[in-house]
């Protein structure tokens, strides 16, 4: 039973990142992007909200979510705050990186500023390592068009593997696309590929290394190439956030986990 199921996908997202769905039903798209593409306004267009969003202050966090529809299906969309990298190296990344990583959305969002997309491309690829089901938004189109800057989006969406919408948020441009390309991604007519960087042998190899010796639970319930590849980077909190994950999941799957516990790691 994955995490996206309903017993313990629900609570998880309300006891670790205070997130209610209206339904079981409900899908959870994740919004991430790096600071003012213009999350906020995607954000609000899709939900009819007016918030200011990505207010996420440390561990009590207050998050952003709103719902929509769209042709019967209900959506619940969590704004993650603005980051040029999930790779934990501040409170607003270690938030973005544990609910795309422990959160299990269905679909991730990554809004991109058109007028800078080498910059943004970074956020996108480290995304694509955690999860596959990923839909990249160019905004701000309008800029880019008058800076004489041309993306070719077929071209990137097939060097990437996912789709690339062409969006100017502001003005709704894209939006219904959007909305379309979520909705067959979930009903499995668009399945996106994601390009995974293949790193050097020494660190395939402890990749292997790393990945065989993580416990059946967590490569069940993890992307434990990317869990592989964040110890190889040092990356502590990665560690921090398994126990929480493991503590929260622990008390809602007792019989499930069986003798598995926080403890192994
Ligand atoms: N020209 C243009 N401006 C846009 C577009 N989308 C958003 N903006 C503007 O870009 C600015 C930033 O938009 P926000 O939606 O606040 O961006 P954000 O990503 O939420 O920003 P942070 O929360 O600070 O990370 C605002 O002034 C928007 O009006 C667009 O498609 N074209
Ligand atoms: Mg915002």
């Amino acid at each position: 039973m994955g995490l996206t199921s309903q017993s313990s996908g629900l609570s998880l997202l309300k006891d670790k990142f205070n997130i209610s769905k209206k339904s079981e039903e409900q899908i959870v798209i994740a919004l991430a992007g790096n600071p003012n593409t213009g999350k906020s306004t995607l954000f609000n267009y899709l939900t009819g909200l007016n918030q200011h969003t990505g207010n996420w202050p440390g561990k009590t966090v207050a998050n952003a979510q709103g719902s929509f529809k769209y042709k019967d299906k209900e959506y619940l969309l969590v704004d993650l705050p603005g980051t040029y990298s999930i790779l934990a190296n501040s409170v607003e990344e270690q938030v973005a990186r544990d609910f795309i990583c422990f959160g299990h959305p269905q679909i991730t969002i990554v809004i991109a500023d058109a007028t800078c997309l080498e910059r943004n491309l970074n956020l996108v690829l480290q995304i694509m390592e955690i999860t596959d089901n990923v839909i990249l938004c160019l905004n701000l189109m309008d800029e880019a068009n008058r800076k004489g800057i041309k993306v070719q989006t077929h071209k990137l969406e097939k060097d990437l593997g996912i789709p690339v919408i062409p969006m100017v948020a502001r003005d709704g441009v894209g939006v219904h696309i959007l909305k379309d390309t979520i909705e067959k991604i979930v009903e499995g007519e668009i399945q996106p590929n994601p390009y995974k960087i293949q790193y050097d042998n020494n660190i395939e190899s402890l990749v292997r290394e790393i990945t065989e010796h993580l416990p059946e639970y967590i490569r069940e319930k993890l992307n434990a190439r990317w869990i592989a590849l964040r110890l190889i980077d040092g990356d502590s909190s990665i560690l921090k956030s398994m126990r929480e994950f493991l503590l929260i999941n622990e008390s809602m799957e007792t019989e499930q986990s069986g003798n598995m516990s926080r403890d192994d790691f």
